[in-house]
């Protein structure tokens, strides 16, 4: 038996090529007796050779559909999603040959929360633009920019989910009134929570803050669009932690052209990484950052921690916690190694 082979994509990896975890999750690994391997930038989709050759792969934005399964040699037992989104990923696939796909749901929930209130305060106290204020000695004119407080104000949450809910938590002390938006979620989630249920339309129509915090799929696809967009009020900000594509950008850029709402807080874009001539770089009532203002210490460490005890629970013949494909494992191919570990590193 050959010693177990396990990729990591090489967007985990920063700029100097270290993994960008830092190296505590992947000691993780070196206990159980396992190493890894870099795999070589995919220009944004999974090689078939990762699959072909791998048991286990670490994958971060990376798309993975049939394509990449073209060469599937029947090792590969897990593809654990560094992150909770896994849109990327087709996970039916995946399940119909017997591979588990798993997220890191826990890890994810407080930074992103928290970096969505990051942008309500930095949006509404008009960060940005005091910022530049000092760095350019324009004292005179800091009286020209009233911001706008969280106290009082109404709170719209697209999808409260597991980061959703917690940004219900979080906002608890700025004395908000929260709605929700979410179709799917079940009334005993929300038990307790000081939460206002309630279509879309309703929820964007009255928001002066707007969260989008749902997943991807086809059914919030462009969720956002144009005559979403117009019930908002022209003093509400929109704030989309989540996924580019839930947003029509381009309605997106109309409305804060025309003035329609105050302003923008996008961690994420339709495409990514985003095109530098898109307009929303360039807006002042916009603040973009790359797909990573949550990236703090306790996210990076604690996703990369979670996702890598899933690949060590596989390897070592166990099925791992948060299988999001578990038709997966009435397979055969999770039948043969269920109680195996995968062999000597
Ligand atoms: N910017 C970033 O770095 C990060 C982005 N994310 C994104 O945040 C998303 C949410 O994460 P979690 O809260 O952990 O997921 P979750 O699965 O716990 O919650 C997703 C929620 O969306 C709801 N939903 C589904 N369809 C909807 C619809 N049509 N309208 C409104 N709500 C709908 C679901 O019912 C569920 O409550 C992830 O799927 C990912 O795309 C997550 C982590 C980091
Ligand atoms: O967890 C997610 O879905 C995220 O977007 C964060 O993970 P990523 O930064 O895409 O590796």
């Amino acid at each position: 038996m050959t010693a177990p082979r396990i990729g990591l994509t090489a967007d985990l990896f920063d700029s100097r090529g270290r993994p960008m975890f830092g190296t505590g999750p992947l000691d993780l690994l070196a206990q159980a007796g396992l190493t890894w391997t870099r795999l070589p930038p995919d220009g944004g989709a999974i090689d078939p050779a990762a699959v072909a050759d791998f048991d286990a792969l670490l994958i971060g934005g990376s798309r993975l559909g049939e394509a990449s399964l073209a060469r599937d040699g029947g090792r590969l037992r897990i593809v654990a999603r560094n992150g909770v989104g896994h849109d990327a990923v087709d996970g039916a696939a995946l399940a119909r040959r017997g591979i588990l796909l798993t997220n890191s749901p826990v890890a994810v929930r407080h930074p992103v929360a928290a970096m969505a209130l990051a942008f309500m305060l930095a949006l509404g106290m008009r960060l940005p633009l005091k910022a530049r204020l000092a760095r350019e000695a324009r004292w005179a004119e800091r009286g020209d920019f009233p911001g706008t407080g969280l106290p009082g104000r109404t709170l719209a949450i697209v999808g409260v989910g597991g980061i959703g809910r917690e940004l219900v938590r979080l906002v608890q002390p700025f004395g908000m009134r929260i709605l929700a938006a979410d179709p799917f979620v079940a009334p005993a989630q929300l038990a307790g929570l000081p939460v206002e249920l309630m279509p879309l339309e309703a929820a964007l129509a009255q928001a002066d803050f707007v969260v989008i915090a749902c997943l991807l799929n086809e059914t919030t696809r462009k969720l956002i669009d144009a005559p979403r967009l117009a019930l908002m009020k022209p003093t509400a900000f929109l704030i989309n932690v989540a996924r580019g594509p839930i947003v029509d950008e381009a309605a997106l850029i109309a409305a804060l052209q025309a003035g329609s709402i105050a302003g923008a807080g996008l961690d994420v874009f339709e495409r990514e990484p985003a095109d530098p001539a898109n307009p929303l770089l360039a807006m002042d009532t916009v603040i973009a950052t790359p797909h990573s203002l949550c990236w703090t210490d306790g996210f990076v460490d604690g996703v990369a921690r979670d996702a890598i005890k899933g690949i060590v629970a596989a390897m070592q013949g166990r099925l791992p916690d948060h299988v999001v494909n578990p038709d997966a494992i009435g397979h055969g191919r999770v039948g043969q190694w269920l109680g195996k570990s995968a062999g000597p590193a």
